[in-house]
């Protein structure tokens, strides 16, 4: 194989040396769909979600999963995920669109955001989404109003900033006291939102929700995250006498990306954050909460593969040879922005041996727009297909239309089936909302 890398789900190399997933010959899907090319592999997507459900849902039917969308959403992903039987979490009234619009039941979606807008929160409110998951004070108010208005009563969660400092990048940390996000547990606020909350006819206040941060290789900072936020509630019981019934722990669970990451499997994951409830439990004597998680990245990353196609190279001997891909940080700016590392193989050459080590960079005008550092390959040439592993999360999400690049197609495999569930931008997309003023015809 041209380097070491983890063959995920159902890729393997076949009879060619191609590398396959879900019985698609990745060669023939470059050939037919064109490159850049988002596959996303079917099976391993549902194997996650399966697992995500037996180990929570599964072992107390009251728990809930709940897909983070942020991670990717478009209309098949929805369908995936209601089949499996999670909920969704969403964080805009664009995801919620979506969600809808793929006939998703609002009753299992619960609305995110550090900023809703009074559109979004209505929109929620009228479709009756399950939950909407309060961040701030200004939300608190705006909500309270808008149930004011609308007569009725919503039920919501409130976002707490725990205090923790998960281990990860400094801009995918979020539990921490100097965070934008949540009500600071530290300081007093998360307390009194919970008084707020109760004092208002306009809510019905089922518990409170926290989410430390995001590729978190480590179960200590779950465990963790899971007993402070049981010791906040013990403490709220104390001070209010109110019990709350939930408790969302968010998402966070890292993935493998490259050697050196090594995280915790979906079921110990569960373990540890069930376990850390179960204990506090025990200690304030205070009634098991319903347990809620919001997986993202663990669910759809590792299914997801990007397929280039290689074009130019530099090589400057003695420093580093580039070879450069037909997409980069538009449809994958995880490299970009937070230093993310990838493995990757030449799918058409995928059971060759390494024979040097190059770098991989996009085709974007910016220096910055490097995918991959010193990947070994087998010799490239232009027209090689380079697939990079683990794309399934926050990059077709997070894709941008930067340099006028179109966005790729994303095609869902399975099974020797490929079907395309996100058509590939055209130039006329890019233009479709331009306006030319009067007085420029
Ligand atoms: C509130 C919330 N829930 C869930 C997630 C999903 O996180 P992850 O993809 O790391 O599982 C995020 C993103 O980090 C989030 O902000
Ligand atoms: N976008 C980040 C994850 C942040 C998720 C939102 N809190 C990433 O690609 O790693």
């Amino acid at each position: 194989m041209s380097s070491k890398v983890r063959l995920q789900g159902t890729m393997r190399i076949n009879d060619k040396g191609h590398l396959e997933i879900g019985g698609c010959d990745v060669v023939d899907l470059a050939a037919s769909l064109g490159t850049p090319l988002y596959i996303l592999d079917e099976a391993l997507l549902r194997q996650n979600c399966r697992r995500y459900y037996q180990a929570f849902t599964g072992q107390n039917e009251n728990d809930l999963v709940l897909y983070a969308s942020k991670a990717f959403l478009v209309l098949a992903m929805a369908r995936i995920i209601q089949d499996e039987g999670l909920g969704l979490d969403v964080v805009s009234g664009g995801e919620l669109a979506i969600a809808l619009t793929a006939g998703f039941p609002a009753e299992k979606i619960f609305l995110h955001g550090n900023n809703k807008s009074a559109a979004e929160i209505r929109y929620a409110l009228r479709c009756g989404v399950g939950r909407i998951v309060v961040d701030n004070y200004y939300e608190l108010e705006l909500v309270e109003r808008i149930c004011g208005e609308m007569a009725l009563k919503a039920a919501i969660l409130l976002r707490i900033a725990p205090g923790i400092e998960a281990h990860s990048h400094s801009y995918i940390s979020t539990g921490q006291v100097d965070s934008k996000f949540g009500f600071t547990m530290e300081n007093g606020d998360a307390l009194r939102a919970v008084k707020k909350a109760l004092a208002s006819p306009h809510f019905e206040l089922k518990g409170v929700h926290c989410h430390i941060g995001s590729q978190i290789l480590e179960l200590e900072a779950f465990r963790l995250a899971g007993r402070v936020m049981m010791d906040f509630l013990a403490e709220a019981r104390q001070r209010t006498g109110w019990t709350a019934e939930e408790l969302d722990l968010g998402g966070g669970l890292g993935v493998y990306y490259s050697e050196g990451d090594d995280p915790p499997t979906i079921e110990e994951y569960a373990r540890a954050v069930k376990e850390s409830v179960a204990d506090k439990c025990r200690e304030h004597a205070f009634p098991r909460p319903r347990i809620i998680v919001e997986p993202g990245r663990s669910i759809v990353s590792p299914a997801g593969t990007t397929v280039y196609t290689i074009g130019s190279m530099k090589d400057i001997p003695g420093i580093r040879k580039y070879v450069a891909v037909d997409g980069g940080m538009t449809d994958n700016p995880r490299p970009a922005l937070y230093q993310a590392k990838y493995e990757g193989i030449i799918a058409n050459k995928a059971a060759e041996e390494a024979a040097e080590v190059v770098s991989i960079t996009g085709r974007c005008c910016e220096s910055g727009d490097m995918l991959i550092w010193d990947l070994p390959v087998p010799r490239v040439e232009a027209g090689d297909l380079l697939a990079i592993f683990s794309t399934g999360a926050y990059n077709y999400s997070m894709s941008s239309n930067y340099n006028a690049l179109l966005r790729p197609a994303v095609v869902l495999v399975l099974d020797g089936k490929a079907d395309v569930i996100v058509e590939r931008e055209t130039w006329g997309d890019l233009i479709r909302n331009h306006r030319l003023p009067e007085r420029l015809l």
